[in-house]
């Protein structure tokens, strides 16, 4: 039985990729399942308040994983990764010509910056001092290793008490074939990326928002029973 789904926010709860605006039928469809006892938690590379924020007033009860997999909550908030070091923000943002994120004001260890464009030599940089580094589309992310939305679904889930069979999560970019790690069925939106829809195991016809109502309608018509034992 399905317990609890997560759910990416950038390009997943959006109406479209690469832009911002929430859709507001994927938002409905998603209180129906809370309206079924079947929680809906948040996994984004976005800053912890823009998503505790969200989930209160959205009406989820599932919680929170903030900062790719860094801050945690459920009940409770917890910090699953290391704190970053300004001063490594500072070289890689000066080094790579990048921008800040408005939100890296209130961030703690996963800090996101423009444009999200990830190249070859920021990875061999990145592997040199020991960091975790991604792109959602939107930003790109760094943060000390051991980092990525694993780290922080396999606390949130510990904290809820269920199995992974129980757990569905849905997403677009590469930084969710680190949630697809720890959740019994992994999907994708139509629109997700090609690596992240080949480790899939249900790929959506429709994109992002539209995509969320469509895997929402398939839980509440049961289509999903029996798949994830
Ligand atoms: O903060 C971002 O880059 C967006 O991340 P998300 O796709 O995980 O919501
Ligand atoms: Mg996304």
């Amino acid at each position: 039985m399905i317990k609890l789904v997560l759910t990416d926010l950038d390009g997943t709860l959006t109406e479209d990729r690469g832009i911002y605006k929430v859709s507001l039928d994927a938002i409905k469809y998603l209180r129906l399942l809370e309206e079924r006892g079947i929680k809906v938690a948040l996994v984004s590379g976005n800053s912890y308040p823009v998503l505790r924020g969200l989930h209160n007033y959205l009406g989820f009860s599932g919680g929170v994983v903030a900062e790719n997999g860094c801050v945690v909550f459920y009940k409770q908030k917890i910090r699953v990764c290391k704190p970053m070091d300004r001063q490594i923000l500072e070289e890689f943002k000066e080094k790579f010509k990048l921008k800040d994120s408005w939100q890296n004001d209130y961030r703690e260890c996963d800090f996101g910056f423009t444009p999200p464009d990830i190249t070859e030599e920021m990875i061999k940089w990145a592997e040199e001092k020991g960091l975790y580094i991604n792109s959602s589309g939107y930003a790109l992310h760094i943060a000390f290793k051991p980092a990525g939305k694993m780290v922080g679904v396999r606390k949130l889930i510990e904290l809820h008490g269920v199995k992974k069979e129980e757990v569905i999560g849905i997403g677009d970019s590469l930084t969710d074939l680190d949630m697809f790690k720890e959740v019994g069925i992994k999907v994708a939106v139509g629109n997700a990326e090609e690596e992240l829809k080949k480790e899939a195991d249900i790929i959506l016809n429709l994109k992002s928002g539209e995509g969320v109502k469509e895997l929402v309608t398939m839980i509440l018509e049961g289509k999903l029973d029996g798949r994830n034992r």
